[in-house]
Order: structure tokens, then C-alpha cells, then sequence
């Protein structure tokens, strides 16, 4: 059987707030197979960044256990470890500018990955050249510096940078939602060109559940904190089981298709949540969800098997695949 390359069993993270303890990401088990692309959905505040941020060695986890290639990684990362597993996750982020030294040229930001894994000096700067030519800019942009490009050029090397070091996963947050509508699509053909590739696994953070939708064999949507839906992605975009789902899947799809084509009588509640604290019980959902009763209050839901190929987190699944079911 094949190792995942990511394992998460009951990853957690917490900060502290003035309320009590903030519980980011709280409890997620996940797995992401060599190859696949995973979309990660949720509104904001959800944790998915904290998510992403955990498993590419940028923020430290409270508890729960992070396995990459089968390997156990230690809680607190120093530079060091973090280097060492720099090679199976790469992260492009959504602020190109950032992520790249303004000090150094594009082509030496390029060869910086080859660098810390000991690639020789030539073969670095040979497979930078390849590069820059792989995601579609001139050798000429190797001799510029970050504040010379456009946002879709400097995303462009982001990519480049993620992909030059051959990782087993690049985790995509938000990586076109700074960009001008008129270059999304070709950096999101870019991504996809380059995952199917070199068979790259995926993890893909968006609000723009469109992309998602065309780019993610399976997805996970967050609410505050927690998984409460995932698996294939046509499953998921149209049959969502779970009410949070389709509250999000109504927002973002196009205003023919409404919230009660999707599972009739299913109007969320109009209250807006307050951040997830360590301390809470019961589904989060809860308060704004239209099929709640007592128990959803009172105990966690836990991810079950749907009739279609998900898994959703609902103790009113059974009344939603019903509801479904009649549409
Ligand atoms: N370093 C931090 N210190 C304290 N709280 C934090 C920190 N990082 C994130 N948070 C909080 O954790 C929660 C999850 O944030 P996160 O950025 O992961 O959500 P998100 O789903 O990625 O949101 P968005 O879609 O807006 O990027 C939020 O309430 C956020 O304010």
C-alpha cells in the first residue's frame, strides 16, 4: 500500500486570545495521497491557512500528530529539521512580493531551494534557466528583482521556486486572489500543467470554490476550526450533505442555482459566529444551522460515510440525504 504523503491524526492548534484559547485548527485528521489534488474551502477565519502553515513547517502545532513520507515531525521545527523536510513540501503563497527576497535576483531566488539541498553551483543555475522558461518568462527576467515584475510574473517564479526543488507536495494558499482577474486563469492552468506533470500532490486553498471545483480530485471544507465535509469533488459540488456546505456552496454558485435547489428547506440561520474556543462542545455549526435540535449542542459530530462518495460531520445526516433524496 502506498504511504500518504501527509498524515494528520488529531492535529491541533490553538493561540491564546482574550476570550480563552483560540482554537485555530482543532482536531483534523486528513490524509493527502502521493498525486492528488485537494481542495481546502471554508470562509475565512476557518484555519485553513493555519492548516497549510502546519504542514509546510511554518507554524508549530499544540498537539496531534503531522507524519510526511511516513516520517513522525517533531512539534517545534528549528531551521534545520525545517530545511530537511523543505524538499517534500513547498508552499506559493498568495502575496508573490513577500515570498521572495527584494535583495536578491529572480534567478538567484530560484537557486536558493537547490542551494540548502547542496546542488552544485552550475547545476543550480542551469535548472533555474529551465525554470524560468518552464513557467513562461524570458532569461532576461533572471537578472531583475522582485519589485521589477508584475504580480503574475513574480507568481510565476513562486510557482517556479515551489516546484524547482522536485517536492512531493506544494500547498497553494490563495495563490491567484492578489492577481488581476485578466492572468488567474493562466496561472491556475500554469498550476495544473505542473502538478499533472511531475504527478505533484496538492493541497489548494481557495475561496474561489470555481477553481477549486475544476482543479481538486477531492475537498475538505473547514468550519471554524474543523472538518465538517470532505471527499470526491463532483460528490461533494452536488450532492453537499452537510448544512454548512451548502449554506457555502449557495453564496458562491451562480444565482441560478439557489441554496434550496441544492437541499430544499435548507436556509441558514442568519447569525454570525464567534471564533471556535478550545473549551467549546457540540457541532459549531450549530448555532446558525436550520436542522439543529438538542443534541447537536451537546455533543461533537464526527465525519461519517454519506451515500455519495464524502464524508460529512452531521448528527442530521440521515435527515439531509433524505432531503437530498426528494429534490
Ligand atoms: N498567529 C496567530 N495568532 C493568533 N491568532 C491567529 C494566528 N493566526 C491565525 N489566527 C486566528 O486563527 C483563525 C484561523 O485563521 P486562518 O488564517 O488560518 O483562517 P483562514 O481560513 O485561512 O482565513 P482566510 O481565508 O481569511 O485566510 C482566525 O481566527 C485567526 O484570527
Amino acid at each position: 500500500m502506498n504511504v500518504p504523503i501527509v498524515q494528520l491524526q488529531e492535529l491541533r492548534c490553538h493561540f491564546a486570545n482574550g476570550d480563552g484559547l483560540l482554537a485555530a485548527v482543532d482536531g483534523i485528521n486528513l490524509s493527502i495521497e502521493a498525486g492528488e489534488v485537494l481542495g481546502l474551502v471554508g470562509e475565512s477565519g476557518s484555519g485553513k491557512s493555519t492548516l497549510g502553515r502546519i504542514i509546510a513547517g511554518l507554524q508549530s502545532r499544540t498537539a496531534g500528530d503531522l507524519i510526511i513520507g511516513g516520517k513522525s515531525m517533531p512539534r517545534a521545527y528549528d531551521r534545520r529539521q525545517f530545511k530537511a523536510m523543505s524538499t517534500q513540501v513547498q508552499m506559493v503563497f498568495q502575496d508573490s512580493y513577500a515570498s521572495l527576497n527584494p535583495r536578491m535576483t529572480i534567478l538567484a531566488s530560484l537557486q536558493e531551494p537547490l542551494w540548502s539541498q547542496g546542488v552544485a553551483a552550475t547545476a543550480a543555475r542551469a535548472k533555474a534557466c529551465y525554470w524560468l522558461e518552464r513557467v513562461g518568462l524570458p532569461q532576461s527576467a533572471g537578472e531583475r528583482y522582485p519589485h521589477e515584475l508584475s504580480g503574475g510574473q513574480r507568481q510565476r517564479i513562486g510557482i517556479a521556486r515551489a516546484f524547482i526543488a522536485e517536492p512531493q507536495l506544494v500547498i497553494c494558499d490563495e495563490p491567484v486572489s492578489a492577481l488581476d482577474v485578466s492572468v488567474q486563469a493562466q496561472i491556475i492552468n500554469l498550476l495544473q500543467e505542473l502538478q499533472s506533470e511531475h504527478n505533484t500532490a496538492m493541497l489548494f486553498i481557495a475561496h474561489d470554490l470555481a477553481v477549486v471545483r475544476f482543479l481538486a480530485t477531492r475537498t475538505a471544507v473547514m468550519y471554524l476550526g474543523e472538518i465538517v465535509e470532505l471527499g470526491a469533488t463532483p460528490a461533494l459540488f452536488e450532492g453537499p450533505r452537510h448544512p454548512y456546505t451548502v449554506k457555502l456552496l449557495a453564496a458562491h454558485l451562480d444565482g441560478n442555482i439557489k441554496e434550496r435547489k441544492i437541499v430544499p428547506h435548507l436556509a441558514v440561520k442568519n447569525v454570525s459566529h464567534k471564533a471556535p474556543l478550545a473549551t467549546d462542545s457540540g457541532c459549531r455549526f450549530a448555532p446558525r444551522c436550520p436542522l439543529a435540535e438538542p443534541l447537536c449542542s451537546a455533543n461533537p459530530p464526527w465525519l461519517r460515510p454519506t451515500r455519495v462518495a464524502t464524508e460529512a460531520a452531521c448528527h442530521r445526516l440521515a435527515d439531509v440525504e433524505v432531503l437530498n433524496l426528494r429534490k
